[in-house]
């Protein structure tokens, strides 16, 4: 009996297209046959680097646009390993891919490290999560929303302690 976990999922299948300094790299992929992210690369100048100085924060090129289909987002996020080991992350995390949006994806590093961190043409610096979201109508309500028991309470109000405090 096969005993490992069934991870394999249908995929939806998204125009992308390369410029001219994105040539050469790979694809986004995922990593794993269950990773939620496509794992975005640094579309630098061959040969060349970025350092970003502890603090620092810039905007690194994946050589990439896509086409996502009307009613999907894309998020672009930091990698967990890249956070852990350096302080580096997505300033803007998650950073939004809009539908009608035909520029370059682009992923704003920052480094909240305490040292140099250089980038170099290929790293994996950031992960690409595609997601449904709605659209919404906003409508005004002339009369009280509807009550919930949380209420007004909300930014710490349940306490810190491992029994919440509003469940009885
Ligand atoms: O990490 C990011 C975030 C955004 N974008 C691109 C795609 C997105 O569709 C567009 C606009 O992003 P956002 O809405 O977050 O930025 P804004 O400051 O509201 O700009 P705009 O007025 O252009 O919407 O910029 C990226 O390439 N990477
Ligand atoms: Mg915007």
């Amino acid at each position: 009996m096969n005993k490992s976990a069934k991870t394999e999922i249908a995929k939806t299948k998204i125009a992308v297209r390369r410029l001219p300094h994105g040539e050469g790299l790979p694809l986004p992929a995922h990593a794993s046959e269950g990773a939620a992210g496509l794992d975005l690369c640094a579309a630098l100048a061959p040969g060349g680097k970025l350092v970003l100085e502890p603090g620092a924060r810039d905007l690194v090129p994946t050589g990439l646009t896509i086409a996502l289909p009307p009613g999907f987002e894309a998020q672009v996020r930091p990698r967990s390993g890249l956070a852990l080991e350096f302080g580096v992350g997505v300033l803007n995390a998650p950073g939004t891919i809009d539908c009608d949006y035909r520029g370059e994806v682009k992923v704003l590093l920052v480094n909240f490290g305490a040292h140099p961190f250089e980038i170099s043409r290929g790293m994996r610096i950031a992960q690409l999560v595609v997601a449904r979201y709605e659209r919404v109508e906003l409508v005004e309500s002339a009369e009280a929303l509807a009550e919930t028991a949380r209420g007004e309470g909300g930014f710490g109000s349940t306490g810190t302690d491992a029994v919440g405090g509003g469940a009885e």
